[in-house]
């Protein structure tokens, strides 16, 4: 049996949509599934945990990376495979693992493919799958979350311009802050960061390649500190983060490690697959071949 879990609000209203294609395509196949839809945020997680105690080939996430995240929050430790239909606005994941965009496609995978060994990170007791932000891009995803223009341009299907005005909002209001990382075991200081991003996979915010060597099964995080950059600086930059030509500026500073704790001056917002988690001080581990995912 596959056990399908389906955020119909991902992607503007997109999860609802694909769902119903998918459905006609496993009745059409006449294979034996279940499907839940998630009816609030972290609801997806729950689902998960019941999924695991069942038997079945594969629990299949249909959304963003959000529900991809509380769907694999729950499945970590029971040993059955995720899948992924992609449905959300980013889907940086799926595009970090080639899983196509196409839910055919998407679903042949699922049914006919081998299951892949992925790291994943740890904080506390959450697991994160794809990058942590801390800083900046926490500020943004904080912004976006609890903005009240999310919803209506969700509404008018302009979804897509909350993120830019929310980035645009964060940058009016943010400061940059004084910090220490250490990274497995190794203490260093850096000044007046903007963004600490630690990654298991390279791309967030729907294809910004904020670490373009990170992988997904090498037992390592990649990390990115952008420092000591004016405001303006940082505008002129980040368009080139998309192609992961950032890296040459010199206030970008990318190191690796499978440890890494961040304390600062006052604290920063950590935001792990585009959901706000704790703040600063917090410390990120990886999870070497943690998750299975088909
Ligand atoms: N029924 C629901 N009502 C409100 N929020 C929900 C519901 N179901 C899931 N959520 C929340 O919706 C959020 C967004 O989902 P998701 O990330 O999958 O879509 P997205 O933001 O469009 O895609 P992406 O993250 O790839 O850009 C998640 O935080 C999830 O917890």
């Amino acid at each position: 049996m596959y056990y399908f879990i389906v955020n119909k609000i991902s992607g503007n209203g997109n999860g609802l949509k694909v769902w119903k294609k998918v459905e006609k395509l496993l009745q059409e196949k006449q294979l034996n599934y279940q499907m839940r839809f998630t009816e609030r945020p972290k609801h997806a997680v729950e689902i998960a945990k019941e999924a695991a105690s069942e038997q079945c080939y594969a629990v299949v996430a249909l959304g963003g990376d959000g529900t991809i995240h509380d769907v694999a929050n729950g499945l970590i430790g029971s040993n059955i495979p995720l899948g992924i239909i992609p449905a959300g606005s980013g889907n940086d994941l799926a595009k970090a693992l080639n899983i196509p965009m196409d839910y055919k496609k998407a679903l042949e995978r699922i049914l006919m493919g081998k299951p892949r060994k992925m790291d994943v990170g740890k904080i506390g007791e959450k697991y994160c799958i794809t990058v942590t932000g801390i800083g900046f891009d926490g500020k943004v995803a904080e912004v976006n979350n609890t903005s009240k223009y999310k919803n209506w341009l969700n509404f008018i299907r302009l979804g897509g311009l909350s993120y830019g005005l929310s980035v645009l909002h964060a940058l009016l209001n943010y400061h940059p802050v004084h910090i220490q990382l250490k990274i497995d075991g190794k203490t260093l200081a850096f000044f007046n960061v903007w963004l600490i991003a630690i990654a298991n996979i390279p791309n967030y915010g729907g294809g910004i390649k904020i670490c373009p060597d990170a992988c997904y099964n090498d037992g390592l995080f990649d990390i990115c500190i952008v420092h000591n950059i004016t405001k303006w600086e940082l505008l002129r930059t980040f368009p080139k983060a998309y192609k992961g030509k950032h890296v040459f500026h010199p206030g970008v500073t990318i190191l690796k490690g499978k440890e890494v704790e961040v304390t600062s001056e006052w604290p920063m917002i950590v935001q792990s697959d585009g959901e706000v988690l704790t703040k600063t001080p917090v410390n990120v581990t990886i999870q070497k071949d943690t998750l299975l995912i088909m």
